[in-house]
């Protein structure tokens, strides 16, 4: 299967009054066409620096130091502006966290949709797309300024604005995190349908390992920026070669509600002042030895997926001794 997107060695850092924060510190990724693939990992690991990179849409105080990402056979870092525009018009689209501020609170949902759409789209057009994300009553909800809908509709709405272009990739950060738990498992399913209807590529950016267990192809877990582990999410979740994807499991295979925010592990994820030289994951590892603290790991092929760890094939033994 052939990749709609590609990064590759990307080092993301940003300006703080500290120094400058790595926060991705050399991330592999790469998205196949017509799959859905989620990132999950801990807070400050690196997601959603990632997923905006890939369209370039990162913060002012964001620097780009390194690496590569091609989408579409676009390379981003290298585009010019109207380059950059038109893959952020035809080829991608964004959802974020929070609908309400990514939607205009003070335009009718009807004429931001209908901005979003190629053309002169009619009301008939409108309600169609507004129909594609599942919204009930659409032309009611054309009528409606984003504070007269529920969360729920609303992120629908940003949904029917990401897609209004038919886009070859759909990246969303945390797109049901905002949400009552009961309609998680409905946006994300309505998600899943545009992409299976439209061939396009999903990248879903996540803290709810099994919401995304449930829904993803593949899984890419992230921790220190970099992608620790990525492969098939049955074989990953399943029987995981990276020890920070085993300790991320058996904290949420206790008693947290889908969607609650993963609090594993003692210790907690580094903050990068600069490039790792070891494994950033050592200090929190129970695998951990001598060679964890002195050389950096490369991502390489065991069993089926591709993960950075010195001593993967132990982990993934003990792995399938005793699942998570
Ligand atoms: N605008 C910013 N300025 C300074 N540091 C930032 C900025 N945005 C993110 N960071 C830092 O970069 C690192 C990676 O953050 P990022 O938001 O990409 O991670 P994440 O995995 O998406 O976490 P979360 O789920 O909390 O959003 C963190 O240490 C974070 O504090």
């Amino acid at each position: 299967m052939s990749d709609i997107a590609k990064a590759s060695g990307v080092v993301v850092s940003y300006r703080t009054s500290r120094g400058a924060l790595r926060a991705l510190d050399g991330a592999d990724l790469a998205v196949r066409a017509g799959e859905t693939l989620a990132v999950v990992g801990e807070s400050g690991s690196g997601k959603s620096t990632l997923g905006m990179a890939m369209g370039r849409v990162l913060p002012a105080e964001a620097e780009h130091e390194a690496g590569r990402i091609e989408v579409d056979g676009t390379d981003v870092f290298a585009a010019g502006a109207e380059t950059l525009r038109a893959l952020r018009r035809d080829k991608l689209g964004f959802v974020f966290q929070n609908p309400m501020t990514a939607l205009d609170p003070t335009m009718r949902v009807g004429r931001q949709v209908a901005r979003a759409m190629p053309g002169r789209p009619g009301d008939g057009e409108i309600a169609a797309q507004l129909t594609r994300a599942e919204l009930p009553d659409p032309a009611r909800v054309m009528r409606a300024y984003p504070h007269e809908l529920s969360g729920g509709m609303a992120q629908r709405v940003v949904i029917a604005i990401a897609i209004a272009r038919s886009p070859r990739l759909l990246i969303a950060d945390e797109p049901t995190a905002s949400l009552d738990a009961s309609i998680r498992e409905k946006v994300m399913a309505t998600l899943r349908r545009l992409r299976d209807e439209s061939g396009a590529s999903l990248l879903v950016l996540s803290h709810d390992l099994r919401l995304m267990a449930r829904h993803a192809d593949r899984v890419a877990v992230m921790y220190g920026g970099r992608v620790v582990e990525i492969g098939p999410s049955a074989q990953v979740l399943e029987h995981p070669a990276h020890p920070y994807t085993r300790a991320l499991l058996a904290a949420a295979s206790g008693s947290e509600q889908p969607g609650e925010r993963l609090e594993p592990i003692a210790g907690t994820p580094p903050t990068l002042m600069g490039r790792c030289e070891a494994c950033s994951f050592a200090p929190r590892c129970a695998f951990s030895r001598d060679k964890c603290s002195k050389v950096r790991p490369e991502p390489r092929k065991v069993a089926g997926r591709e993960v950075i760890c010195h001593f993967a094939e132990e982990v993934l033994e003990s792995s399938k001794e005793a699942p998570q």
